[in-house]
This record gives C-alpha cells, sequence and structure tokens, in this order.
C-alpha cells in the first residue's frame, strides 16, 4: 500500500523509474501528478538519495505537456506509532560537516555533503505548473520550506502542524523558507516562525495566510485531486504566465528572465516574428511594415 489515503483506483506509477524513497503517480482522469515522500517512519525526513528522486520526479513532470498540477505530499502513516508526516526536513543523522551525506553504499558517496534541496525549491519555484503541497502531518525543518515555496497548501485538519527547527539544529534556510514566509504571513509572524519555534495546527497557519485550505484528514487527497482538476481546466498559457508573474516581484532578474523567456515564446508565435526568422534565412531585409506598433 503507498498511504493510508491513497485511493489506487485513481492513480497509475509513473513507469521508467525505481525510486526507494519516494512514490511518483500519475491521475487516470486527469493531467495531475502525485509525487510523496516515503520515509514514513522519520517522519518523511530527507537525505541525498530523496532529493535526487524528487529532483528527477519533477524533472519528469516538467516535460510532461498534458500535466498542469503536480501533488506534493507525503505517505503515511509511521509504521511505527502510527503518526503522519509531510516531510521533517533534512535526516539529521546523516548530516556531515558539509552538509547531508550519501550513505558508504551509493556510488555518490565521494562527492561529500549536499545541500541541494534548495535546487528542489528552485525547480518548483520555476515548475511551468501548479505545485499544491498536500500536508498530511508534520511539516518542519527544510519540510516546512518546501512547503512555503509551493504555489499552494492543502493541510489534514486533525493531523497538519507546522514547526521551524532550523536554528534548533544550526540550519537556516535564508532564502524562501524565510524571507519568502514572511511575504506570505508577514515580518513579525516570520520571525516568530523562527526564532520561537512554536508549533501551529492546521488552522492557526491558514490564519496566518500559510495555508490555503483545512480539510479533515480522510478528505485531503480527494480534495486535492479535486484542486488538480480545476487547475487542469484552465488556460496552460495564462497559468504559467501567471505563476511566473506572481513569482517576477520577488525573483530579481531571474524571475524577470524567466518570465521573459515565456514572453518570448509568446513572441515565437507571432507572424512577425516568424517573418524576422524567415528574412535571415531566405538571406533579405525584413519586411516588418504591416505589423503595428501596437499601444
Ligand atoms: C518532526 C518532529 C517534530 C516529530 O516529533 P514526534 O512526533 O515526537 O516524532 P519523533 O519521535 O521525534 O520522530 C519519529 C522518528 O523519526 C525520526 N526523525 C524525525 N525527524 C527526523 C529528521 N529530520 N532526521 C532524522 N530522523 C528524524 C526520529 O528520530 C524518530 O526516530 P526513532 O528511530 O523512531 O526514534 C520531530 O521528529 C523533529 O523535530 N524532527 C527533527 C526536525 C528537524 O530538525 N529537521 C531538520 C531541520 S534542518 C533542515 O531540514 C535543513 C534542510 C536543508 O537541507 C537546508 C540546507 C540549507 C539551507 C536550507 C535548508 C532548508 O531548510 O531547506
Amino acid at each position: 500500500m503507498v498511504s493510508d489515503l491513497f485511493d489506487e483506483s485513481q492513480w497509475e506509477s509513473v513507469s521508467g523509474f525505481d525510486f526507494e524513497d519516494i512514490t511518483y503517480h500519475r491521475a487516470i482522469e486527469s493531467g495531475t501528478v502525485r509525487i510523496a515522500f516515503d520515509r514514513p517512519a522519520v517522519r518523511n525526513a530527507f537525505r541525498p538519495r530523496t532529493v535526487d528522486e524528487l529532483s528527477d520526479a519533477l524533472r519528469h513532470a516538467k516535460r510532461q505537456t498534458d500535466v498542469g498540477c503536480v501533488l506534493l505530499t507525503g505517505n503515511g502513516p509511521s509504521p511505527k506509532d502510527g503518526e503522519w508526516a509531510f516531510c521533517s526536513g533534512g535526516d539529521q543523522t546523516i548530516r556531515g560537516d558539509s552538509g547531508y551525506e550519501y550513505d558508504g553504499t551509493e556510488d555518490r558517496a565521494s562527492e561529500g555533503g549536499r545541500l541541494h534541496i534548495l535546487e528542489v525549491q528552485r525547480q518548483i519555484r520555476h515548475l511551468p505548473k501548479v505545485v499544491v503541497c498536500v500536508v498530511p502531518g508534520w511539516a518542519v525543518g527544510g519540510g516546512h520550506s518546501l512547503h512555503v515555496v509551493c504555489d499552494l497548501t492543502l493541510a489534514s485538519q486533525e493531523h497538519a502542524q507546522f514547526l521551524q527547527t532550523d536554528p534548533d539544529v544550526a540550519s537556516y534556510d535564508a532564502g524562501f523558507g524565510s524571507a519568502y514566509l514572511a511575504r506570505q504571513i508577514g515580518q513579525k509572524k516570520a520571525r516568530e516562525v523562527f526564532f520561537l519555534g512554536k508549533t501551529y495546527s492546521a488552522d492557526e497557519a491558514a490564519e496566518m495566510g500559510m495555508v490555503n485550505e483545512v480539510v479533515p484528514h480522510d478528505e485531503l487527497e480527494e480534495t486535492a485531486l479535486s484542486w488538480g482538476e480545476r487547475i487542469n481546466a484552465k488556460s496552460p498559457t495564462a497559468m504559467r504566465m501567471l505563476k511566473y508573474g506572481f513569482n517576477m516581484a520577488d525573483d530579481g532578474f531571474v524571475g524577470q528572465q524567466v518570465f521573459a523567456g515565456e514572453a518570448t515564446r509568446l513572441g515565437y508565435m507571432t507572424d512577425e516574428a516568424k517573418e524576422g526568422r524567415d528574412a535571415f534565412v531566405e538571406g533579405r531585409e525584413p519586411e516588418f511594415e504591416e505589423y503595428p506598433w501596437h499601444y
């Protein structure tokens, strides 16, 4: 069984991967994929292998042109004590002096410590699709930061809990996990999350503005899937431009670059752009006279 909340009849496994730390499914009836942490015994803490797999799944999802929504969640409950988690951040048991280390059985052990969950944050941020964080339990440390960077967050009424422990273990997500959180819930509250390290319920997190909706635990995944259907019914170009537009103000030149790239794609689709290309290929001057200087 994938997870207690997982409805086998709605999903099929995405072929071509041999994941150990995550599961990756595609909805049978809509353009939604489900990527889930699958280490429930350790509250879905991530190790380098987990991050690699997450990155591979996101890269694959990105390239599916009939997929508009990614659900990011955590399988559960824990076989040890029945508790639920989205993700409890970096696995502290394999943290070395320069980051999180591959274990000796993996051929990448020689690479040393990694902090590449930050690369995954950027993948989520730049994904030309809507990423929904579906929180069935604990969202802690780097797991909390992942929820912050997702476009939307849906939380379990009974089990979702939000906690920032970064400074307890001498870690600090001084990027999206904190500064972008402040954009969502305000400076005082974001500083409280990190500086006091309180645990917030799903309702409190929604009240603060970092959770979009709280639903009964048993309805979490069916609600998430219905959000995916709503998202997929909308114009892909409009959704992509909106996401990058929302990002741009906070993302500096990189945000501008990503937005501008999509604007260029739209430009390439015009006859005017085709004239520029054709003139070069045909070795003549371009004829732009018929194209207006729109206002
Ligand atoms: C999540 C808890 C609050 C849950 O508490 P509780 O329900 O009482 O369960 P426990 O008994 O504590 O845990 C059950 C079981 O799971 C193991 N476990 C839990 N979390 C982890 C973990 N992160 N790593 C390893 N193992 C974990 C726990 O040991 C138990 O095992 P048993 O064998 O059954 O005893 C609580 O568990 C908790 O507080 N966990 C730790 C949370 C934490 O501190 N996470 C790390 C924060 S730092 C981080 O995530 C860095 C991420 C990163 O890579 C990064 C790097 C650079 C810049 C930014 C970032 C970034 O933040 O993204």
